[in-house]
């Protein structure tokens, strides 16, 4: 199977580099000419993938044209804020090829997730998959065992991606909720700034448990307002992605919480954190839904209100009382 991998980030690149092992030919499609250059011929992407040799299976271009003309299966993997963008332009390409989606995020400009957006430009979503989990770019590409969720809206054809794609270290399960998986990719990142803010502040892991949780019930919440199934959230898009970034030091959205929680707030603006950008979008939908999101709410003040952690920390706790399951 020809695979066409779009970015040359962390996680196209990781997939580049884990699929090329495993007996695929892949092309990726990267934007910088240096990043696809240095891949053919030094075989490493030493930006967002330093250390990690790339096998001979796969090979970079800059050519949207090259990577996805000849492609039996194309995964998205570019920042979501830019990906609307990159599918109208190259539409024509696209049209017909059955496309997996591995970004995670809200679009902000139109508060639309990525299968809305994918929807809106080529009018139906048969052909249009989403792939998401517990996976660390760095523990895919070193070929650490793990394991995600394939979704689309055919079972038969979720079902053949999700044997095809199968592979020793990478394990797929197949779903019908395309709306659950990609959501609980792009929530997952809002709580897990707020447990990196918690860290950083040293709040503590009673602290760190109780945002993990409570967080999972605002996912829910908005998840199932936006026709979502809620016990796609308890599995490994959900529960197993939040779990993962909340408490992994690898996540760049729990780094960027640590860093606001020291009273640094520093990002490394080379790499996208996409939780930035998802925190505006839920507190638009949130609102427009009406469902109660304090925790990501706290982040969006702290975030775009310039709010201190310490402040929006004490009105999380001082709410009303409620009953745990609403
Ligand atoms: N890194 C991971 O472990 C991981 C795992 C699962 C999913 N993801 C998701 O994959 C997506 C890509 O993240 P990443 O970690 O590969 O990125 P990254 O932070 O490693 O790299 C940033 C990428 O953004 C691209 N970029 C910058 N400006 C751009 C523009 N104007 N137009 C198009 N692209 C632009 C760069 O070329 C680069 O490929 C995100 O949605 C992320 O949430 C990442
Ligand atoms: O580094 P993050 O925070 O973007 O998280 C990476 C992946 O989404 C983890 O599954």
């Amino acid at each position: 199977m020809k695979l066409s991998i779009l970015g040359s980030g962390s996680w196209g690149s990781a997939l580049a580099v884990h699929f090329g092992r495993n007996g695929f030919s892949v092309i990726q499609w990267c934007r910088e000419p240096e990043i696809s250059e240095e891949i053919n011929k030094k075989r490493e992407n030493s930006v967002f993938l330093e250390g990690v040799t790339y096998p001979e299976s796969v090979r970079a271009t800059n050519s949207p044209q090259e990577a996805i003309g000849e492609a039996d299966v194309v995964l998205s993997v570019i920042p979501t804020q830019f990906t609307a963008d990159f599918w109208k332009k190259h539409e024509e390409l696209l049209r017909g090829k059955p496309l997996i989606c591995a970004s995670k995020g809200i679009d902000v400009k139109s508060l639309k997730t990525l299968s809305q957006i994918y929807f809106q430009i080529f009018g139906a979503c048969e052909n249009y998959f989403v792939l998401s989990g517990p996976t660390f770019a760095k523990e895919i590409a070193s070929g650490l065992p793990a394991a995600a969720v394939i979704a689309g809206i055919e079972e038969e054809k979720t079902l053949q991606l999700v044997k095809a794609l199968n592979t020793k270290t990478f394990r797929f399960y197949a779903s019908g909720d395309v709306l659950g998986v990609e959501l609980g990719g792009a929530l997952k990142n809002v709580i897990a700034i707020a447990t990196g803010i918690a860290d950083g502040m040293g709040l503590g892991n009673n602290a760190r448990a109780a945002l993990i949780t409570r967080g999972l019930h605002e996912i829910r919440r908005l998840g199932k307002a936006m026709g979502a199934k809620e016990e796609t959230f308890y599995g490994l898009s959900g529960v197993g992605d939040l779990v993962l970034t909340c408490t992994g030091n690898l996540s760049r959205n729990r780094q960027f919480g640590l860093s606001i929680g020291r009273g640094e707030g520093k990002v490394d603006e080379k790499y996208v954190v996409e939780g930035v950008y998802t925190v505006k979008a839920v507190h638009q939908l949130s609102r427009k839904l009406k469902v109660e999101m304090p925790i990501s709410e706290a982040v969006y003040k702290v975030i775009y209100e310039g709010r201190k952690p310490v402040e929006v920390m004490e009105e999380l706790l001082s709410r009303p009382v409620k009953e745990e399951n609403c």
